[in-house]
Order: C-alpha cells, then structure tokens, then sequence
C-alpha cells in the first residue's frame, strides 16, 4: 500500500468511526484503537503533508450537528483534548509548556477525564436559558429541554439558602454529562426484564439520551453533569481553581475529585492515585485531563486547530489481567434469552477478584475465537461485570477444548431458536422452562408491579418447586395452612454457603397481607404485571390511560393499538400477540377473580365538547397553557385524535415553543399545517 492509499483508507476509516461514534452514539472499536490509528494517521501527514486530505479527521472536532434539533453557535469554540497514553509523552507536554511559558512559574489542574457527553450551558441574568452539544466545535445541537431533566443542575443561579451572590449577567459553564454507572445498570436490567436490546455502555447510553427527541423519555433515565469549566467576557477569575470553587458554591455539581499540583511529579502522582480508585467513582471515566492553571497562561499558550496547548488528557490503558477460562455458565432470562457467562480462574483486577465476565452471546464467542481451558484477558471499563477481550493466543495447548454452543436449553432441554435479526438464542418454552417461570413471578412482584417484594426469589422458588403456584394469579389462591412451616436449605451457587427458606408465622403473615394489599395496585402496575414483552412502566401507562380497562385493551384491534402515543406497530404486535394466547387469558382471568384492578381510577377523559370531533392533531415543543398530559387530555376530551407521528392522516401540527425542527420540516414536506397554541385553543371554543 502507498503512503496515499493508507492516508486515504484511514481518513475514511476515521470519519467513518466518528460518525458512528458522535451521530449514532456507537463504537465500532475500541478508544484506544481508534487513538491508534488516529495516530498513524497524524504521524503520516506530518511526513506527507502534500497528501493531507481536505476532509481529514487530524484537525477537526469529530462531531458534527444533525436536522433533529435547532443549530446553535458558541461564543467560544468547543474544542477537543490533545491525548497520550505514555508519560513520557507526558513529560513532553510539561517541556512545551514551560518554554512556551518561557520558565515562568506556573502550575496544573488535575481532573478525572469523564466519559460522557461534552455540554454548553448558557445563563443569562442568572438563568439557564440555552444547553448544546459540542457539535463540530462551531456549532452543536440545541438540546436545552433534555438538559433541563438534569436534576443536580441549577436552572437558576444567583441565590442560595444562605445569601445571594453575585454572578456575571452572562456567562457559560461547560461539562460533561453523564449516566451514572447505578443508573445504566438500572436501566439495563429493566430492558432485560421486558425484552429490549441492552444499551452497549453507559457513555454511548448518555450521548444517545442527550439525542432523544423526546424529553419525557429523557427525563426518565436520569442523566446527571458534572461542570468543569467556566467562560465568561470579561474573565472574572484569574485561575481555573478560582472558578472551579465559585461554581461549586453557586450550586453547580463539580466533581470534589480534582486538586492542584505544584510541579508534572505531582501530576504523575495523582495519575497514579486514581488508575484504580476511579472504579468507586459513580461513573465512568478514561483518564485523567491537566490544565494549566493561570488563566493568562491558557492565552499565552493558546490552541491549535483542534486542541488547547494548555491541556491534555492522560488515557489510561483499560486495565486488563489474564485467566483462564475454566468453563461457561447458560443463563436463561425471563424473555427465554441465553446469556453465556465465563467461568474464570478468579484473579484480581483493579481491586477486585474476578471470576465471572460476560460474553454477551454466541456471536462474541465467535469473534474472540475462544476455547475453554483457553488464557484469556479480562478487562475493567465502565461497566460493573468485566469483560473477555481476547485470547492469548501463545498459550493456548492441548488442553483447549472448542466452546459447543447449546442447542437445547440448559434449563428444560428445549431446543433453542434464534430469531432473525436478534444476537441471542431463546428458549422458547416460555410456559414451562423452571427460570423462565421463576422471572416471571420476580417480574410479578416487583414493587412497580404488584410490590409483594417480601416473598423474595428463594421463596418463590420453593412454592414452585413444591408444586404450589404454577403462574403468578395462584398467588392469591395461597392459604396460610400452604405456607406456614415450609422449608428447604440450599447451597448458594457462588459461595457454597447454605442458606435456609423458611416460612414462620411471621413470614407467612407478612406474605398474606402483600399479597391481598396487591390488589389495590393501580392498574397501569396490573398491566406491566403481565410481562407482555417490550411493555415497561410508561408503556404500561400509556396503555393504561389510552384504554382505561384491561377489557378495552384485550379487544383493542392492532391499528388502535399502534396508534397510541409512544406505541408503534413493534409493541402493539407484542400486545395483541399477548392476548392471543389462551394461557395468557387464563392468567388474565385468574387475576380477574382474584380482584385486582382492571380499570383505571385515574381519570379517564371525560368529554367536553365536540369542537375537534374527526380531526387527527400531533404537537412538538412545550405550551404555556398545557402540559404534554392536559394537552393530550384536551383533545381527546373534545373528540379529536392524536397521532404518533407525521403522516399525511395528521391534521394540525400544534406548534410549541422549541419546537422539534424535524416535525416541522416533515410536516412542510407533506403540507399538513400548523397551528399555534392560541390557534388550538380558538378550536376549542368553536
Ligand atoms: N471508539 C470509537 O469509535 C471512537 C470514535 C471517535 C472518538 N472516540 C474517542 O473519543 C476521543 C475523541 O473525542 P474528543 O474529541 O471528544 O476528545 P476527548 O474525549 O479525548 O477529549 C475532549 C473531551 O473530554 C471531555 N472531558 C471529560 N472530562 C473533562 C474534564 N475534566 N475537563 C475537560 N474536558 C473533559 C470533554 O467532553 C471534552 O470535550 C478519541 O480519542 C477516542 O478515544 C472513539
Ligand atoms: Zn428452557
């Protein structure tokens, strides 16, 4: 390969990465990788520069801005870090710094490098008036609303409890935000309990969050920040120190994690310090960033296309170990989805012994060409569970043995199936596979569903086996004389240690009255209760307060189905299917003897007047006089519909304040027309 062919392929090699990474919220390889050839790349152009391709990736911020959200530009350009995983590097940057700074006296600020999503945050007369991607560093997406659900961020600052301080009428703090690492972990196992694709990482979860158009779902997944810079025109601070204490104290969220070095010993120092304690953090991080102190410095110094020359991030290597492989677990969820754990030789990894990793699925195992008995290295990212990320190869021996794929489930022997498009086999004995069964009474009483959390997975386990509940409806046909005085002492699977499930008096009154308290749960935890698949909490509710009773929704024909907000054909052909199975009808109905809500008390719309009677209306934006609730509630009350998305069906666009850019481009696309909130409100009264 020439030089030309190799600048070329990892030109577009690269943009393409960044595309995926910065638009779709997706890695294709991994960050060091990436760095690698970024890497060679730059290497390549300076010994070329005649070769440099105009698109090149080496001198841009790799972002760009996308239709879906209004373009705002920055008052200062957002730029990218300068990055190295070696000390030597590091001590290199140390030497440009202090000839640029002409042996000046100067010192450093060093933060943990978090692994989020780059964010703008405009206020103005103390309020937050505007939030935004980094974009391509000029210009980046407008994405206040989400920002706003951000809880730990003051949307107002200037006064506290104690006094009021003073704030300069505009300023701009930047930082990066972020998923908690409980938080993914949260969702996650929601996902995995109605059926979802789990998320891939909790950094490309936050960056995909901050996209949604809807803030709703974004409000729901709690996203946080954590502020690490502060720009204002005049500078009102003299040191980045200085403004890293004035945002915390007029309320911001800063990380208490950073501190001041004297001298790069210093600096090396905290590098070391915090290469394993970063893991107790709550979130994710990949390194370690440097700034110079001295705001008059920071201009001295100043920037190059890309990057600041004052900064640069320190990336730790992931930390890997290597294991072996001594044999793998077959997990079956309660969707009937194979998960394969590795059973490894334990071995201690930042901090922590080791002696599970996930493999994901069959097509993983596939990739890393692993065999059992094999070394393996295991690394630590973000994620709680480590991961196998490759085999090594040079000790591999005889012993190795190929990993046989199951066919038939570990559980019931059923053969497994693999559904097209889908990475997991399933089991799809959904009825009678023991752990299948066994997720769908933990799904049953869970506090969101029927909350008879007190009858824990031991104890269910125990009445299944002992023949006393088959699905969740013979809960409510148990008696105290079933209960009392059962027992059984198993031996825990990881530990060996024995543990004993036991029902005394005290137990079996506590389970008798969760249970009958169960059936006062509101029906939309009713109907999340089923574990029809792909139906979570908000779909459930949506569900709940579109039709209001479970006989609506069993009747309901599909096209109604799909036509409630947030639905969609996918869900709406989950839930029919659901209600096609006679089982399911007669765990239904098994519910519905036992009494437990089917219907909601919520208030069901209650008509007002025909005004909008025939007519099809979707809205984007927010409303002064509405919230998104009372507005749907305002036109289903006054007999017009609303629709999920644009289609040439749809009536009226109701126009909010910011407004969803790309609704309103669809909507000029296929002329439906728009009406304002006034104008909405005038049809009401007509
Ligand atoms: N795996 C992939 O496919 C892929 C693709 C593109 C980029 N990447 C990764 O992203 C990196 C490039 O991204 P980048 O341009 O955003 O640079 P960067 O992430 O390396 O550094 C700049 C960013 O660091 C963040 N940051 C976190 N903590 C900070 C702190 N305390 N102070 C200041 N900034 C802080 C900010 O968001 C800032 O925008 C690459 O080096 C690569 O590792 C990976
Ligand atoms: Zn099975």
């Amino acid at each position: 390969m020439t030089p030309q062919e190799r600048i070329s392929e990892l030109t577009e090699r690269l943009n393409y990465y960044n595309h995926q990474y910065y638009q779709n919220s997706v890695s294709e390889v991994d960050d060091f990788t990436f760095d690698q050839l970024l890497q060679e790349l730059t290497d390549l152009e300076k010994q070329y520069p005649d070769l440099r391709r105009s698109d090149s990736p080496t001198a841009r911020v790799g972002g760009t801005i996308s239709k879906e959200f209004a373009t705002v530009y920055h008052r200062f350009p957002m730029l990218s870090l300068g990055n190295t995983y070696s000390e030597t590097e590091l001590v290199e940057f140390d030497n440009r710094v202090r000839k640029g700074l002409r042996d000046a006296p100067y010192e450093y600020i060093c933060e943990l490098k978090f692994d989020g999503v780059a964010l703008s945050l405009t206020y103005e007369n103390g309020v937050l008036v505007q939030g935004a991607t980094r974009g391509d560093g000029i210009r980046g997406d407008d994405i206040t609303n989400n920002i706003r659900t951000i809880r730990t961020l003051p949307l107002r600052v200037g006064y506290n409890q104690q006094s009021h301080v003073d704030v300069p009428a505009l300023f701009e703090v930047r930082g990066e935000g972020f998923l908690p690492l409980a938080e993914f972990e949260r969702i996650n196992k929601e996902r995995e309990d109605i059926g979802e694709p789990l998320l891939a990482n909790p950094r490309n979860a936050a960056s995909g969050t901050f996209k949604q158009q809807d803030s709703a779902i974004v409000a729901q997944r709690r996203l946080d920040c954590y502020l690490y810079s502060f720009l204002s025109e005049p500078e009102v601070f003299q040191t980045h120190e200085e403004s890293l204490i004035a945002l915390k104290n007029w309320g911001f969220n800063v990380s208490p994690t950073w501190r001041k070095c004297a001298d790069i010993r210093a600096v090396m120092m905290y590098i070391n310090e915090w290469e394993t304690k970063r893991f107790d953090l709550p979130l994710g991080t990949d390194g370690i960033v440097i700034k110079v102190n001295r705001y008059d410095q920071q201009r001295e110094l100043g920037y190059t296309a890309k990057s600041p020359r004052w900064a640069i991030a320190f990336k730790y290597k992931a930390l890997a170990a290597s294991t072996t492989l001594n044999g793998i677990q077959y997990q079956v969820g309660r969707t009937g989805a194979v998960t394969p754990v590795a059973m490894l030789t334990p071995v201690l990894l930042a901090g922590t012994v080791v002696k599970r990793a996930s493999l994901h699925n069959a097509n993983e195992i596939e990739r890393l060409g692993v065999r059992l008995h094999d070394t393996v290295f295991v690394e630590k990212g973000g994620e709680i569970i480590p991961k196998i990320t490759g085999v090594d190869l040079n000790r591999r021996t005889d012993l190795s043995e190929p990993i046989q794929y199951p066919t038939t489930c570990p559980a019931c022997g059923t053969p497994l199936v693999r559904k097209e498009g889908e990475a997991h086999f399933y089991c799809p004995n959904e009825k009678g596979c023991p752990p299948q069964r066994q997720a769908r009474f933990e799904h049953f009483i869970q506090r969101r569903a029927m909350n008879i959390e007190s009858l824990g997975e031991g104890k269910i386990q125990l009445l299944i086996e002992r023949g006393l509940v088959q699905s969740p409806d013979d809960l409510y046909r148990l008696t105290n004389a079933d209960l009392l005085g059962l027992e059984k002492a198993y031996a825990d699977e990881e530990t060996g240690k024995v543990r004993v499930v036991k029902f005394g008096q005290k137990t079996v009154d506590n389970i008798l009255s969760a249970i009958e308290r169960s059936k006062q749960q509101p029906f939309p935890n009713v109907l999340f209760a089923l574990g029809i698949r792909y139906v979570g909490n908000t779909t459930a509710e949506r569900l709940a307060d579109y039709f209001g009773s479970m006989d609506a929704l069993m009747n309901a024909p599909l096209e109604t189905l799909a036509n409630v907000p947030d639905v969609g054909p996918r869900i709406a052909q989950s839930v029919a299917a659901w209600f096609t199975d006679s089982d399911n009808v007669t765990f239904v109905e098994g519910l519905r003897a036992a009494g437990v809500q089917f219907a909601s008390d919520r208030k069901i719309v209650e008509p007002e007047g025909e005004g909008l009677a025939g007519k099809t209306f979707l809205y984007t934006g927010t409303f002064a006089n509405f919230s998104r609730e009372e507005l749907e509630a305002k036109i289903a009350a006054n007999g017009g519909k609303l629709l999920s998305g644009i289609s040439k069906k749809l009536n009226y666009l109701i126009v909010g304040e910011n407004a969803g850019p790309s609704k309103l481009e669809k909507a000029q696309k296929l002329n439906v027309p728009t009406i304002s909130e006034a104008e909405f409100m005038a049809m009401l009264e007509a």
